[in-house]
């Protein structure tokens, strides 16, 4: 959805170009002076504006002077109840896109805000394409409107300023690589050579003769070919250790130069990338721990496109103007309903893959606009994931975790034999005293014996006086007789 700013100091005509815009799917910001206007621009992520010519304090063509000096080249619709030659003219030559006299007709409104859309989503894809084949693409470049790339922007703004050591931080696809363009573009090299090598495609050998030559190596270096400029290591955490120990040397300082008939002294501004965190590997003995410190000078994040939904509907409409345009088709957009499919999928391959789901509709489109059907696969990753979804509500909840001391005592299943019972202790675990344990005793050997009260005393060590005394004393004359 595009923001489109309207500038008006009349709170009528505001509230009345409010209402059209959302009627027609724009996001309005409205701004009640040109100083107010000015900020917003300053702020937002603003694709039109609606701007009347004249307010007080200041007007619409100051306002107009302004924004082309602080370089915003969005389009302006001039709207004005004093239609003046003169005034049209001058707003024409400021750059203004359209001309409109009050009381203004809302369907030609409409109609004038969609072209000038068109045109400048053109001329921004046809500026980000000539950048990149020049080998300079700019932050311009790069579709952001969610807080989180605008700060990765902001970031790789402020690393440009300096000559330091970048490492790039974010998932394959999230436009690492444009980043350190950018960098390199915005920095004092800026139009000295940028150099890309992705440490993870090669073997060691292969990568060692690459970036720092090999015996009898007629080709340059990485590193020399970089002279002056930027080298670019992506995936920098796939270097073994024998190279990581190269490269460190380099940063000791100690050989200046890459290739040994050289004297010239190496200048070259490094700008690494990574999927991995690096942090992790050095915690895993897999990267030095001395080099990481090197090169995390300046860190820089770049979201992954599942957290940053906000940038979809800009890196779309982006990619349906570049893609038509190399394949000669006319595809207005997309249907609200794609968007929304857009906008739910979790992108994995982050924004390399919507480029080329992008690219594969804009081939398989029957109309000049991109419905769902032209995303078979996305469809259907969504419809899978929305029946995982639903089988796992199906299923019984799964239990809280317990701690292990809060969690219940397992009763210990009965058994059918009854446990035999320990002769010392009583029913409740204590010991038992002396008599009970010989009452038993005398119990168990009557019952051995059959109540033969000579074998019994015989048996228990004890004479037949003090068997019968016992027997009286703990009430065993009955057990003896039916013992017999
Ligand atoms: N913010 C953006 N605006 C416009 N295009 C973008 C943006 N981010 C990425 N792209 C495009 O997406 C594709 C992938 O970007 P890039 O090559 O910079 O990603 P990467 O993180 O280096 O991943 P990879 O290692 O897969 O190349 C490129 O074609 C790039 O032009």
């Amino acid at each position: 959805m595009a923001n489109i700013l309207v500038i008006d100091d009349d709170p009528i005509q505001c509230r009345l170009s409010e209402e059209m815009l959302k009627t027609h799917g724009y996001e309005p910001l409205i701004a009640q002076s040109g100083a107010e206007g000015l900020d917003i621009l300053e702020s937002q992520n603003v694709q039109a504006v609606i701007l009347d010519l004249v307010m007080p304090e200041m007007d619409g063509m100051t306002v107009l002077t302004k924004m082309r000096e602080r370089g915003y080249a969005q389009p302006v619709i001039v709207q004005t109840a004093h239609p003046e030659i003169e005034n049209i003219i001058s707003a024409i030559r400021l750059g203004a896109t359209d001309f409109f006299a009050k009381p203004i007709s809302q369907e030609r409104l409409v109609i004038s805000l969609q072209n000038a859309l068109k045109r400048y989503e053109l001329e921004n894809c046809l500026r980000t394409e000539t950048h990149r084949h020049k080998g300079a693409l700019s932050f311009a470049d790069m579709a952001a409107k969610s807080p989180a790339m605008k700060k990765s922007i902001a970031h790789g703004e402020k690393a440009a300023a300096t000559q330091i050591p970048v490492l790039i931080e974010g998932e394959a696809g999230t436009g690492r690589d444009m980043m350190a363009r950018a960098i390199h573009h915005h920095a004092k090299r800026s139009g000295k050579p940028f150099i890309a090598i992705n440490c993870s495609t090669m073997d060691a050998d292969a990568l060692e003769a690459l970036l720092f030559g090999a015996p009898d190596q007629k080709e340059k270096t990485a590193f020399d070919k970089a002279q002056g400029g930027t080298l670019y290591l992506d995936e920098i955490g796939a270097l073994s250790m024998e190279l990581q120990g190269r490269l460190l040397a380099l940063f000791t300082g100690k050989k200046l130069s890459t290739s040994p008939n050289d004297t010239a002294p190496l200048d070259v501004r490094l700008i690494c990338a990574t999927s991995k965190r690096l942090l992790n590997l050095t915690k895993q003995k897999q990267f030095r721990e001395d080099l990481y410190y090197r090169l995390n000078i300046f860190p820089i994040y770049m979201p992954p496109l599942r957290d940053r939904a906000d940038d979809i509907a800009e890196l779309v409409s982006h990619f349906i103007t570049k893609f038509s345009v190399a394949e000669g088709r006319r595809i207005e957009g997309c249907t609200p309903q794609t968007m929304e499919l857009l906008r739910q999928y979790e992108w994995p391959g982050n924004v390399r893959q919507l480029e080329n789901a992008i690219y594969r509709a804009i081939l398989l489109a029957e109309d000049g606009i991109l419905t769902p059907n032209e995303f078979p696969q996305i469809q259907t990753s969504l419809a899978g994931a929305e029946q995982l979804r639903a089988a796992l509500k199906s299923m019984s909840p799964q239990a809280a975790p317990s701690h292990i001391d809060a969690a219940p005592q397992v009763t210990p299943l009965k058994s059918k034999t009854k446990p035999i019972k320990d002769r010392f202790l009583t029913e409740e675990g204590r010991i038992n005293n002396l008599a009970q344990v010989e009452k038993e005793l005398i119990e168990f050997a009557l019952k051995k014996h059959n109540g033969k009260m000579s074998a019994v005393a015989r048996t228990l060590g004890i004479g037949r006086s003090t068997l019968y005394r016992k027997l009286k004393e703990y009430g065993l004359e009955d057990a003896q007789s039916s013992a017999a």
